[in-house]
C-alpha cells in the first residue's frame, strides 16, 4: 500500500517508470562495474535535466542536477538525514562516524569534530603537509622509473591516510615514537601496513556499492555467506587493527605526558592556550577525544539547542504553550516558578537523551570518528590522481602552475600556510579537476518533509539525491563543459554562477567538514610535484576523451590513473 501511494506520489516527475518488487529500477544500473557512471548517464540524457525518480530497490529515490533543484535539499537545516538504505553498508565498515550517522547524534558529533578543522588548526597542518609532500615527491622520483607509466591512485593513497594518521591523530607514523604504528603484523612492515589499509579501504567502498546495487545484501545474515561478505570481513579486521593501533599509540602518548606534567588526562597545558573556540589548539581531536577534552554541549548550549533543532520540536512546543497559558491566567510569581520548573524539565529531558544517546557519557566515540577519517581519505588521494592525469594532459597548465610555484618557492620569510595561500592558479586548476571530476560524486539525504523544488515538490521519505557530476556540467553556467580551464575560476567569471552550480564538498550544514584541510594538503601536493618533476600521460589517459572514468562510491579511472614522470631540467630543479 505504501508502494502505490509513494508510487502515485512520484507519478508527476520523470524517470523510468514501473519499479518491480525487490528490485525497483536498479535492472537499469545493472551490467558490467565498469560501466556504472555510463549507465547513470543514459539515464539522465533519457530522462533529465530535470528531477529523475528512480526506485533502489523497495526505496523510492529523486535524482536532482541542476542547481536550483539540489540548492533547497542541501541549504535545508532540517533535511541533514543519511538514507539508512545506503549508509547501512557504510556502517559496516566504518561504524556511526559523522558520516553515517543522522539526528541529534550527527549534530553532536559533527560539534565535536568541528574544532579539528579549525583554520587556525591548519596553520599548523600546512607546514606538515608542505613535509610530507616534499618527501612525497622525492620518494616518487626516486622509485618511479622515468617515462615509465604508472597509477598514482595506490601511493596517493598511502601518502594521505600516512598525513591524516600525523595531522588528526598527533601520531607521526615514520616516527620511531610511534613504533612504526605497532609491531609488523603478519611479516608486514609499516609501509605494507598503510598499503594494506588502502586497499581494504577500496575495496570496502566497491562492497558499500555492490551491496546497494543489490539491496538483498543489505540482509547481513545474507551478505556474509556470499564471497563479497567474506572479503567485507577481511577489511573489516584490517580497518579496525589500524583503528585500533593509532588509539593505542595514542593513549600510551597521553599516559606518558599525563606522567611528566601530571593532570591525570595528558592535556594540560602549561601556557594555558586555547583558540576561539576555547579548544585546545595543540592538540589534536584524537588527543581530546581520549582525553576526555572533547567539546562538550554546555547546558546553555543544550537550551539553544532544544530552540532550534527540528528533531526535538514536540518539548519545546509543549513548553512554549503551556508557558503561555500560564501566563495569562496566573501571577507573574507563578510564572517565574513554572519558567524554572520548564527550563529544569527541558535541560533534564534533554540530557536523559544525551545520556541514552552517548551512554559513556561522552559525546564523541574515537574509535568510527577514526575510521571515518581513515575512509575519507580516498576522496583526496582520488581526486590528486585525477588532477595528476589532468596536468599531464593539459601541459601550458602545468607550465604555468610551475611557474607559479617557483615564483613561490623563490620568496623568503614565507611561512608554509603564506606559501600554499598564494598558489592562486594551482588552487583553480584543483577546483576545475574538482569541476569535470567530482569525487563524491552522488551524495543522498532521507527526506523526513516534503521538498519543495522550483518546478515540483518531492513527498517526504523518498531518499533525494544530488547527481553533481552533471549539475558541473550545466551548460548554462559552464559553457563548453569538458574543457579543462582553471580560469573559469577566475573572480569575475565567478560573478553570476548560481552558488549551486559547483559544489564538489557539497553545501549547506552536510558539507565537507574537511574541505579546506582538502585543499590544503592539494596544493601542497602539486607545488611538490611541479618542483621536482614534469608530467606526461600514461597509458590509457592519453586525452580527456579517452579516460574510462566511473563511479565506485568514489569518482575513478578504470584501468588507472596513469602518468609518467619526466626529471625537470638541472636548471629548474635547482630554483625549486
Ligand atoms: C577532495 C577531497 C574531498 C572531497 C571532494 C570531499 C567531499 C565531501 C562531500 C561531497 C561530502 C558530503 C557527503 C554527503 O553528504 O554524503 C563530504 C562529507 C564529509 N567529509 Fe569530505 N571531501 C574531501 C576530503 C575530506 C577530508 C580530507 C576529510 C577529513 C579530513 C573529509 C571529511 C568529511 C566528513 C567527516 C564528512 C561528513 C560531514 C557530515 O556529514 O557532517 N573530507 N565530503
Amino acid at each position: 500500500v505504501d508502494k502505490v501511494r509513494k508510487t502515485s506520489m512520484l507519478a508527476h516527475v520523470a524517470g523510468p517508470s514501473y519499479p518491480l518488487p525487490l528490485l525497483g529500477n536498479l535492472i537499469e544500473m545493472f551490467g558490467p562495474r565498469d560501466g556504472m557512471l555510463g549507465r547513470g548517464m543514459k539515464i539522465f540524457y533519457r530522462y533529465g535535466p530535470g528531477p529523475i525518480k528512480f526506485w533502489i530497490g523497495e526505496t523510492p529515490s529523486v535524482q536532482l542536477m541542476r542547481p536550483e533543484d539540489i540548492e533547497p535539499l542541501l541549504s535545508s537545516q532540517r533535511e541533514v538525514d543519511k538514507p539508512e538504505s545506503i549508509y547501512k553498508a557504510v556502517r559496516g565498515f566504518f561504524g556511526d562516524g559523522l558520516i553515517t550517522l543522522s539526528g541529534d547524534a550527527w549534530f553532536v558529533h559533527r560539534r565535536a569534530l568541528t574544532p579539528a578543522f579549525h583554520f587556525k588548526v591548519l596553520e599548523r597542518y600546512a607546514g606538515i603537509f608542505t613535509r610530507r609532500a616534499a618527501a612525497f615527491a622525492e620518494q616518487l622520483a626516486a622509485e618511479v622509473p622515468a617515462g615509465q607509466s604508472f597509477n598514482s591512485v595506490p601511493k596517493l593513497g598511502a601518502f594521505v591516510i600516512g598525513s591524516i594518521i600525523e595531522t588528526a591523530f598527533g601520531i607521526d607514523p615514520e616516527s620511531s615514537d610511534s613504533g612504526h604504528l605497532g609491531p609488523a603484523n603478519k611479516g608486514l612492515q609499516r609501509v605494507d601496513l598503510l598499503d594494506q589499509l588502502v586497499r581494504a579501504t577500496e575495496d570496502a567502498f566497491f562492497i558499500v556499492l555492490h551491496r546497494i546495487f543489490h539491496p538483498w545484501l543489505l540482509i547481513d545474515p545474507l551478505f556474509r555467506m556470499t564471497r563479497y561478505g567474506r572479503e567485507a570481513k577481511e577489511h573489516e579486521a584490517i580497518i579496525s587493527d589500524m583503528t585500533k593501533r593509532v588509539i593505542a599509540i595514542k593513549k600510551k602518548q597521553l599516559k606518558e605526558r599525563a606522567e611528566r606534567v601530571g593532570d591525570g588526562s595528558g592535556l594540560e597545558d602549561a601556557e594555558g592556550e586555547t583558540d576561539d573556540d576555547g579548544v585546545r589548539a595543540k592538540y589534536t581531536f584524537l588527543d581530546m577525544a581520549l582525553g576526555g577534552n572533547v567539546h562538550k554541549l554546555s547546558d546553555k548550549e543544550i537550551i539553544e539547542e532544544v530552540r532550534t533543532r527540528a528533531t526535538l520540536p514536540s518539548v519545546v512546543v509543549v513548553v512554549v504553550v503551556v508557558v503561555v497559558v500560564v501566563v495569562v491566567v496566573v501571577v507573574v510569581v507563578v510564572v517565574v516558578v513554572v519558567v524554572v520548573v520548564v527550563v529544569v524539565v527541558v535541560v533534564v529531558v534533554v540530557k536523559l537523551r544525551y545520556k541514552i544517546l552517548f551512554p559513556n557519557g561522552s559525546p564523541l566515540d574515537p574509535c568510527p570518528q577514526v575510521r571515518t577519517l581513515i575512509a575519507v581519505q580516498q576522496t583526496t588521494s582520488s581526486t590528486l590522481s585525477f588532477i595528476m592525469v589532468m596536468l599531464a594532459l593539459h601541459q601550458e597548465v602545468q607550465e604555468r602552475a610551475r611557474a607559479e610555484v617557483l615564483a613561490v618557492n623563490a620568496e623568503e620569510g614565507l611561512s608554509p600556510l603564506e606559501r600554499l595561500k598564494r598558489l592562486k592558479y594551482v588552487e583553480r586548476a584543483i577546483k576545475e579537476t574538482l569541476r569535470l571530476y567530482p569525487i563524491t560524486a552522488v551524495f543522498s539525504r532521507k527526506l523526513k518533509h516534503e521538498l519543495k523544488l522550483p518546478t515540483q515538490t518531492i513527498p517526504k521519505g523518498v531518499l533525494a539525491t544530488a547527481f553533481v557530476y552533471q549539475t558541473h556540467r550545466d551548460p548554462r553556467h559552464w559553457p563548453d563543459p569538458e574543457r579543462f580551464d582553471p580560469d573559469r575560476f577566475l573572480p569575475d567569471r565567478c560573478v553570476g554562477r548560481h552558488p549551486y552550480a559547483y559544489v564538489p564538498f557539497s553545501a549547506g550544514p552536510r558539507n565537507c567538514i574537511g574541505q579546506r584541510y582538502a585543499m590544503l594538503q592539494m596544493a601542497a601536493v602539486v607545488a611538490a610535484l611541479l618542483a621536482k618533476v614534469r608530467l606526461r600521460p600514461g597509458e590509457g589517459c592519453e586525452s580527456q576523451a579517452a579516460l574510462h572514468v566511473n563511479i565506485d562510491i568514489f569518482l575513478c579511472i578504470e584501468g588507472g590513473a596513469n602518468v609518467r614522470l619526466e626529471p625537470l631540467e638541472a636548471q629548474a630543479e635547482a630554483e625549486a
